[in-house]
């Protein structure tokens, strides 16, 4: 008889205050903990227009100093109603003293990043130290991001990329809530 393995007795945590308690080292990014919800605005000089869309972003963790972050991303119509899935990605975020931050990012379109940044009074900055990319995928040769969270719960996203032989500059722009 198969004997399935039990479940896994240690959950992620998506609240600062509930079980595990969180690695020390999670202190300056613990306001990002959760689930988000927003919309945001799109734009690159080689696409015909720019773009409106919605987001889930989440972030968990499992005691251990990093996050797990996950994000995907909706396209909208005029109207505001979903239109096509669209960019989604997944990664960590490990957490080193002072704030530092050394994530890794990857893509269903075949980019994995590395990046690095500084984590401090509510916001995090990260740019890309490295990009490696499948032999199919376009070319992305660097980004940055900069992640800004209120108490309450508030978060502003701004991206910039540098790709398809454009130089370094803004992507996206989004402004998400906690919704959990
Ligand atoms: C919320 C997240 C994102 C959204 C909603 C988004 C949306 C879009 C859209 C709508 C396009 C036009 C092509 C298409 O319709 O698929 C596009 C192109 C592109 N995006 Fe994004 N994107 C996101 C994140 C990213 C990230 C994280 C990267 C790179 C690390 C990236 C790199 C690119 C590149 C390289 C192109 C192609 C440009 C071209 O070939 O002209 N995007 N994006």
């Amino acid at each position: 008889m198969f004997d399935p393995a039990p479940e896994h007795p240690y959950p992620d945590g998506h609240r600062p205050d509930e079980a595990p308690a969180p690695h020390p080292l999670l202190a300056p990014v613990l306001g990002l903990l959760g689930t988000w919800h927003g919309r945001g605005q799109g734009e690159y000089p080689t696409l015909d227009a720019d773009f409106t869309y919605a987001q889930e972003v989440t972030f968990s963790h499992d005691g251990r100093p990093f996050l797990r972050y996950e994000a995907r991303a909706w396209l909208l119509d005029a109207d505001e109603a979903p239109l096509r899935p669209s960019a989604r990605e997944s990664g960590w975020w490990r957490m080193q003293p002072e704030g530092r931050v050394e994530a890794l990012i990857t893509q269903p379109t075949g980019i994995a990043e590395i990046a690095v940044g500084q984590a401090a009074g509510g916001s995090i900055d990260l740019s890309t130290s490295e990009v490696a990319r499948t032999p199919t995928a376009k070319e992305v040769k660097a980004t940055r991001r900069r992640y800004t969270f209120t108490d309450d719960g508030q978060l502003t996203f701004v991206h910039d990329l540098e790709a398809v032989g454009q130089p370094l500059q803004h992507h996206l722009s989004a402004l998400l809530r906690r919704t959990a």
